[in-house]
């Protein structure tokens, strides 16, 4: 559905999007993924016809828009929307952008804010919403031309952990009713949820695949290990451990060879008299991955 080849934007000095190859097949949930300044942002421009590319093509592979299914819906990264507008006023100012009538928009807008959860939030200011609900208010406006490719870019920056679980199973839903998604998000938790992701950094695409793939080609191993002490860098220098989070009570360590490691782990505790209390092999999570890829330059 949507297809870019060498894809190139500079400002300035800074490169923002360098030769990015990059394909989203109909019914995907295809997530970019990277950090802050990564580029993901002006792909998604560059995607929406939003600014013009230095060099490279776009090609997106839908149907005319017609009144009862429109093409793509975007929602950008920033608040698009009018603080001292309603909700319905908003949603109305959408509608009618896209051509709309009043009477479609009222139809329309009742259906999709009952899958976001605003229906009785109808009459309310837009700067009186949550994050999460101005958000949710962005989206509906995204989808009121009913489109058939959404593009999304970083929706649930900012917004708290439940309200994001939520956003992401309405994009499940509609997902499901066939509309195809692409987001963007700096979360590695929602990277898990999409159905291909693509890393970037530095204006690259690094990597592309699914999430189980991903995990599955990680050619390190994950040890949890739990000792009697919550010292947050304690394994952080140790030769044998590529990454270390600390999770309160336990921590997770990237390790290229669980013995060596093991050996080391037992040595940084025993020379502390810290007692050693578990430790277990665990699945690879996408942040695992991403943070070695990026740790070895890759990314
Ligand atoms: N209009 C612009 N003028 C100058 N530099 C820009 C402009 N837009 C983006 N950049 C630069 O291009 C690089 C990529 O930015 P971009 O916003 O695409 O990244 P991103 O991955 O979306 O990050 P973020 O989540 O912080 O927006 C950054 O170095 C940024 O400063």
């Amino acid at each position: 559905m949507i297809k870019t080849q060498q894809l190139n934007k500079e400002f300035g000095s800074s490169q923002a999007v360098a030769g990015v190859s990059l394909e989203v097949q109909r019914g995907e949930i295809f997530g970019l993924v990277g950090p802050d300044g990564a580029g993901k942002t002006t792909l998604i421009r560059m995607i929406c016809g939003l600014i013009t590319p230095d060099s490279g093509s776009v090609r997106l592979a839908l149907p005319e828009p017609t009144a009862e299914q429109g093409a793509f819906g975007y929602m950008p990264q920033k608040f698009s929307l009018y603080g001292d507008l309603t909700v319905m006023e908003n949603i109305n100012f959408f509608g009618s952008m896209y051509g709309l009538g009043r009477k479609t928009v009222g139809q329309r807008a009742d259906e999709i804010l009952q899958i976001t959860n605003l229906i009785q939030f109808k009459k309310r200011f837009a700067d009186n919403l949550s994050g999460g609900m101005k958000q949710k208010l962005a989206l509906t406006c995204a989808l009121i031309s009913r489109p058939q490719l959404l593009v999304l870019d970083e929706p649930t920056f900012g917004v708290d952990p439940e309200s994001r679980k939520e956003f992401w199973k309405i994009l499940y839903q509609l997902n499901k009713g066939g509309m195809t998604i692409l987001v963007s998000t700096p979360y590695m938790d929602e990277a898990e949820l999409c159905k291909k992701v693509g890393f970037m950094n530095n204006g690259k695409l690094v990597a592309v695949d699914t999430p189980g793939n991903l995990k599955g080609s990680f050619p390190y191993r994950v040890l949890e290990v739990k000792a009697a002490t919550r010292e947050p860098e304690i394994f952080s220098q140790g030769k044998e451990i590529l990454d270390a989070n600390f999770y309160g009570y336990k921590y997770h360590l990237v390790v290229r060879d669980h013995q060596a490691a093991l050996e080391e782990i037992r040595s940084i505790l025993a020379k502390r008299d810290i007692l050693l209390y578990s430790v277990a092999e665990v699945a690879a999570t996408m942040e695992n991955v991403f943070v070695v890829l990026a740790e070895q330059g890759v990314v």
